[in-house]
């Protein structure tokens, strides 16, 4: 019997490992775990050198040292006994993926290397010590701003500033660019991690996704995200990443189709394209374009997923085009329903009907699956409480950005104000008590009880959120500062 030598890359290092071409799956499996420093219960995955997921085993074709495979430990056996600790997987996970991340970072598409490129074009010039003056950190002299016909720190009326030898509003707006080409970068990344989600839940192999197809997917959903406080391309990020989170800690895969978990994590990247800022209630009470093609049904979600069909449609951007006409409607249906049940106006019907289905779910039910995926996107939609109060509060910040801004324009327009984005009503701890005891606890506690291992990543931040609300509001009730502490 002959003998051979796979060449293979794991955690950054280079290996080979040599077996005999009958030995058993298991004997393949010990020899690279042991290469992975993988532990027994770990799932190790193998890619080719172009990045498709190939089946370990002894069937393996040989290689060297020039086409090596890629080996990765994907995740952690979640239900053996014998597993390491949740704290070990958790670090070896994030490890692989950091890894995984620096890999693919490495040759990330056109798109993303352009976003680099600007952001390193942008640092040269602050490094240049002529362009500090750009940002107003060094003073020109009055002379050359003279020269040209912007309003400069000679000029009297433009309120300059002669420290920063800049107008306010010109520091501003240098200021507010210098901020945007810092976000292209993190957004850049953001995207990369899009990306590795996609492939890690083995989307690309699945459903045949071009890599290249997949990155100018996720570069048109990026340009549809409006430049808004908080229905943005990182609120969309966010949801996304905790939708995958889910997936992971429930062990979804094992009890749902990959088409209905694709399903799940393209409906959470697409759930709010192109938001305006301004909520349903406003759409409907201004009359606006969207409220009218949509007959005042859930006009902003009937527009997101009419947005992501339409990027879909786009032959250099759709991910569904090597699927039947089958698949296709299957993802087509599962999309609309999850996208729609984002509505707010619909949260009561929806969380309803999933309990009536706790008692008997069944995961081959079609209606309990379905009830199951909107919950899901919902529960991913509304969960900044649910991560650390750092990460949470300036998200809450934007909200409320995003809230008093609408009030604002209704009380300019005269339309109906909108009460619990009303700036002179609402507070951040009046504004969180009442959602996390009305909205996130009853919504959450539910699906913990599908999926009781949820409880300390859900609802025990969330309990945390409602104490360090509830003091505050107390807080300020006992100053005697009314609803606005
Ligand atoms: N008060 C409050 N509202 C939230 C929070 N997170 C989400 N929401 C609301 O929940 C809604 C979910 O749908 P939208 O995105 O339309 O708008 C969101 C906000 O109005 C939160 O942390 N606090
Ligand atoms: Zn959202």
């Amino acid at each position: 019997m002959t003998t051979k030598v796979i060449y293979f890359m794991v955690n950054g290092r280079l290996e080979h490992a040599e077996f005999r071409t009958d030995c058993s799956l298991a004997d393949v499996k010990d020899l690279f775990r042991a290469a992975a420093e993988a532990g027994p219960h770990d799932i190790l995955k193998m890619y080719g050198a172009k990045g498709a997921v190939v089946k370990i085993s002894a069937r393996l074709a040989a290689n060297d040292v020039n086409s090596c495979y890629r080996l990765e430990v994907v995740a952690a056996d979640l239900h053996s006994s014998a597993a390491p600790t949740e704290l070990c997987k958790m670090e070896n996970r994030v490890k692989n993926l950091e890894m995984k991340v620096l890999g693919d970072a490495r040759k990330t598409s056109n798109i993303v290397s352009d976003l680099k490129s600007q952001v390193e074009s942008f640092k040269r010039k602050l490094e240049n010590v002529e362009h500090l003056s750009w940002i107003g950190l060094f003073k020109e002299p009055c002379d050359q701003q003279g020269k040209s016909d912007r309003k400069g720190p000679c000029d009297q009326q433009g309120k300059s500033d002669p420290k920063r030898g800049r107008t306010q509003p010109e520091q501003h707006a240098l200021v507010r660019r210098m901020f945007r080409h810092m976000r292209q970068w993190e957004e850049a990344e953001m995207m990369v991690l899009l990306q590795v989600m996609y492939t890690d839940l083995d989307f690309l192999t699945a459903f045949h996704i071009d890599l290249e197809v997949l990155q100018n997917f996720l570069f048109e959903v990026y340009c549809h995200y409006n430049d808004i406080p908080f229905h943005n391309f990182q609120h969309c990020f966010c949801v996304t990443q905790m939708m995958y989170g889910l997936i992971w800690l429930t062990d979804l895969r094992s009890k749902l189709e990959r088409i209905d978990l694709f399903i799940l994590l393209t409906s959470a990247l697409c759930h709010d394209l192109d938001h305006p800022g301004y909520s349903n209630v406003y759409q409907i009470n201004a009359q606006t374009d969207l409220a009218l093609r949509y007959n005042d049904i859930s006009p902003l979600e009937n527009h997101h997923c009419a947005i992501a069909f339409a990027i879909l449609a786009k032959p250099e951007c759709n991910i569904l085009k090597s699927l039947t006409c089958n698949q296709y409607k299957h993802i087509r249906a599962g999309m609309i329903k999850c996208i729609l049940a984002t509505d707010m106006a619909r949260h009561n019907e929806i969380l309803n009907k999933f309990k009536v289905t706790l008692p008997v779910f069944d995961f081959k039910t079609k209606d309990h699956k379905e009830g199951l995926m909107k919950i899901m996107v919902k529960v991913s939609d509304i969960s900044n409480e649910a991560r650390p109060m750092a990460v949470a509060e300036p998200w809450l910040d934007c909200l409320l950005q995003e809230f008093f801004n609408q009030s604002d324009t209704e009380k300019l327009k005269g339309l109906p104000v909108t009460p619990f984005m009303d700036r002179d009503k609402v507070s951040k701890p009046s504004s969180q008590t009442g959602f996390i005891r009305f909205v996130l606890l009853p919504l959450f506690t539910e699906l913990t009880k599908l999926f009781p291992c949820l409880e300390q990543h859900i609802l025990e931040p969330v309990r945390k959120a409602l104490d360090y609300y509830s003091d505050l509001e107390k807080e300020a009730k006992a100053e005697g500062g009314g609803a606005k502490p």
